[in-house]
C-alpha cells in the first residue's frame, strides 16, 4: 500500500459515533409526519406482526460500553513501541471542502463525535447459539483466498519493496514485538509467524493492524490484517478482578467477545471477512476464553487475524473519491450478497455502516481493473466486517438490544421495542446507498440548513424517527437505486426484505456478471 492509501486510513475521530444512551427518545413513530421527505411507494412487506410495540419496560437496561482509549488498554508486547498513526481526520479537515460536503468532512463536523463513540451492549445470546451450522469447509475458503491473492498479485502489486522485503525475515532474529505468533483457526497445533507492518484502522473495541508473514504458508495469504481488541478501561484500572463491577463488565465483555469469533467461525462467504487465525487458540476453545482465567497479571490479549483489505473501508473511500456510478453499484451489489447470505442463515449483523464495508483492492487497481473486465468480474471487491454486534437469531425471533451505530440506527431501534434485526439491516442498507448516492448521510442537518434553525438543531434521532430525509443531488433522477432507499428508509411494514433489495434491477441485474457469486 503505498502513503496515499496510507494516509486514508483515519485515527477515531473519523469515526460514525456508537448510539449513547440518552440518545434513545421515548418518541412514538411518525411516519406520516415528515416535514420535506420523499418517501417512496409502498414495497411488500415481511412480517413484523410479532413486534409487541410499545412496551419499553420489556427492554433490558442497556450497558453502554465505552472502550478505553488506546493509551490505557491492556497492551501486548507487539503493541507497546508501535507509533501512533497520523490522523487522516485532520488531513481531511485541513483539505477543506466546498459546496456539499463529502461524508467523511459531514462528520468532521460534528461537535459531538469525540464524545460520544460508544456501543450499547446489553444482550448476549448463549454461545449455542452461533453453532457452525451452516458454514462450509473453512480450510475450502482459506485455499481458494490464497488462490485469488497469487492471481492478482501477479498483476498488481500493492506492497512497496521495503514492505516486501521483510518476509523474508527469520521471526527469531527478529525483533518479538513486532512479530506475532498465531494458530490457524483450522489447525492449532502449529504456530506460525507474522511480522507487523503497520497500523491501518482503529475502532471503538479494536486497534488493527496489517502483518505480512515470515514465512510461506500455503494456507495463508501473504498480507493480513490483525485485529486487536481493546479492553474497557473498567476492567484495565479495576483494582480487583473478584470485585462485582470488573466481573460484571468481564462477561459482558467476553460474551461479546466469543459471540463474534464464533460467527467469524460460522460465515463463509467471498464478500464476508475472513477469520483465518487467532494468537491463542484458548479464544476458540474455551467458551470463557477470559473469566476461566487466572486475571491477577491482566488480561489476555487477543489477536484475530483476518483477511487483509488494501483499499480500506468505504467510509475513507467515499469521503476521499468521487466512484464512478459503476463502482458504487458494484460495492452495493456485493454488499446486498454478503447481507443476503448472513440472513439467509439466519444471523443479522446489526452494525450495518460505511466503515465495516471494507474494499479489497486500493481503488486506482480497482480502476485499473476495469479494464481487464476477466479480473473484475472474477475477484470480489467488497468484504463485510466487525460482527461484534451480530446475532443469530429464530426465524420469527424480534431482537430488544438497542445497538448500532447513530447514524445509521432503525427508527424501531430508537423506539425501544422489539425489532426484527433483518429489517433493521435493511434500514443501514438504505442509509449507505444512500451515503454512497448523495455524498453525505441522510439524517444529517441539510446542507442548507442555518445553524439557529430547527432542521439543524434537532438530533440525528430526531430526524432518523420522523423520517426527515430527501434527496439533494438527484431529485429527478429516475435510478432503481432511488427505489431500493426509499424503500430502505421507510416505516417497517413497508420496508424492502434483504431479498427484495437484491430482487430491484440496480442490484438483480449486475449478480449474473459476478462469477465468485454463483
Ligand atoms: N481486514 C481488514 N483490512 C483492512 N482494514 C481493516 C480490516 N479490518 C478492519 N480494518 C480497519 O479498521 C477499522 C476498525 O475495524 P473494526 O470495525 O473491525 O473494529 P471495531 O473496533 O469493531 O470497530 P467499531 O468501532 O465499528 O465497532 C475498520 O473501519 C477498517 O478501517
Amino acid at each position: 500500500m503505498d502513503d496515499k492509501s496510507a494516509a486514508m486510513y483515519r485515527n477515531s475521530a473519523a469515526q460514525a459515533p456508537k448510539i449513547a444512551q440518552a440518545e434513545f427518545p421515548a418518541v412514538e413513530e411518525r411516519p406520516g409526519h415528515s416535514d420535506s421527505i420523499e418517501v417512496a411507494t409502498t414495497p411488500p412487506k415481511l412480517s413484523t406482526s410479532q413486534f409487541g410495540e410499545g412496551d419499553m419496560n420489556m427492554l433490558p437496561t442497556p450497558l453502554v460500553y465505552t472502550p478505553c482509549s488506546p493509551g490505557s488498554a491492556v497492551r501486548s508486547p507487539m503493541e507497546q513501541k508501535f507509533p501512533s498513526t497520523p490522523s487522516s481526520a485532520t488531513a481531511r479537515a485541513k483539505k477543506g471542502y466546498g459546496g456539499l460536503m463529502p461524508i467523511g468532512a459531514e462528520l468532521l463536523n460534528r461537535s459531538h463525535i469525540l464524545e460520544d463513540r460508544q456501543r450499547i451492549l446489553s444482550e448476549y445470546a448463549p454461545h449455542s447459539a452461533l453453532a457452525p451450522a451452516t458454514a462450509s469447509s473453512l480450510s475450502q475458503r482459506v485455499s481458494s483466498l490464497s488462490g485469488v491473492e497469487l492471481k492478482l498479485d501477479a498483476i498488481h502489486e500493492y506492497a512497496p519493496a521495503s514492505q516486501s522485503s521483510l518476509t523474508a525475515a527469520d521471526p527469531a532474529q527478529s525483533d518479538s514485538e513486532d512479530v506475532l505468533t498465531g494458530y490457524s483457526v483450522n489447525d492449532t497445533s502449529t504456530p506460525l509467524y507474522w511480522r507487523k507492518v503497520k497500523q491501518i484502522g482503529v475502532g471503538n473495541f479494536s486497534d488493527v493492524y496489517l502483518y505480512e508473514v515470515t514465512e510461506q504458508n500455503a494456507a495463508m495469504p501473504q498480507k493480513v490484517a490483525v485485529k486487536r481488541v481493546k479492553y474497557p478501561e473498567a476492567l484495565t484500572l479495576s483494582a480487583s478482578p473478584k470485585s462485582p463491577r470488573f466481573r460484571e463488565v468481564l462477561s459482558r465483555v467476553e460474551n461479546s467477545l466469543t459471540r463474534e469469533l464464533e460467527a467469524l467461525l460460522c460465515v463463509s462467504h467471498p464478500c464476508i471477512i475472513q477469520f483465518l487465525a487467532i494468537n491463542d487458540p484458548t479464544f476458540l476453545n474455551n467458551k470463557r476464553p477470559l473469566s476461566s482465567r487466572d486475571l491477577s497479571r491482566g488480561l489476555p490479549p487477543c489477536d484475530m487475524v483476518m483477511s487483509y483489505c488494501a483499499g480500506g473501508d468505504l467510509f475513507e473511500l467515499a469521503s476521499q473519491n468521487t466512484l464512478p456510478d459503476w463502482l458504487l453499484r458494484r460495492i452495493f451489489t456485493e454488499l446486498t450478497l454478503a447481507v443476503k447470505y448472513l440472513h439467509e442463515n439466519l444471523i443479522v449483523h446489526r452494525d450495518l455502516k460505511l466503515e465495516n464495508v471494507l474494499i479489497k483492492y486500493p481503488l486506482d487497481d480497482i480502476l485499473a481493473m476495469r479494464e481487464q473486465p476477466e479480473l473484475l468480474h472474477n475477484h470480489h471487491l467488497v468484504e463485510l466486517a466487525d460482527f461484534g454486534l451480530c446475532r443469530r437469531i429464530e426465524p420469527e425471533e424480534m431482537c430488544t438490544t438497542r445497538c448500532g451505530s447513530e447514524d445509521y440506527v432503525s427508527p424501531e431501534i430508537l423506539m425501544g421495542v422489539p425489532y426484527d434485526g433483518r429489517l433493521s439491516d435493511s434500514w443501514a442498507m438504505g442509509v449507505i446507498l444512500y451515503a454512497l448516492l448523495e455524498d453525505r448521510l441522510p439524517f444529517d442537518p441539510l446542507p442548507s440548513a442555518a445553524p439557529g434553525k430547527r432542521q439543524r438543531r434537532s438530533s440525528t434521532a430526531h430526524r432518523i424517527s420522523r423520517f426527515e430525509w430527501r434527496w439533494i443531488k438527484m431529485p429527478e433522477s429516475d435510478s432503481p437505486a432511488k427505489e431500493i432507499v426509499g424503500n430502505c428508509l421507510t416505516r417497517k411494514n413497508l420496508r424492502y426484505s434483504i431479498q427484495e433489495i437484491y430482487k430491484n434491477p440496480y442490484v438483480h441485474e449486475l449478480v449474473p456478471t459476478l462469477r465468485f457469486a454463483s
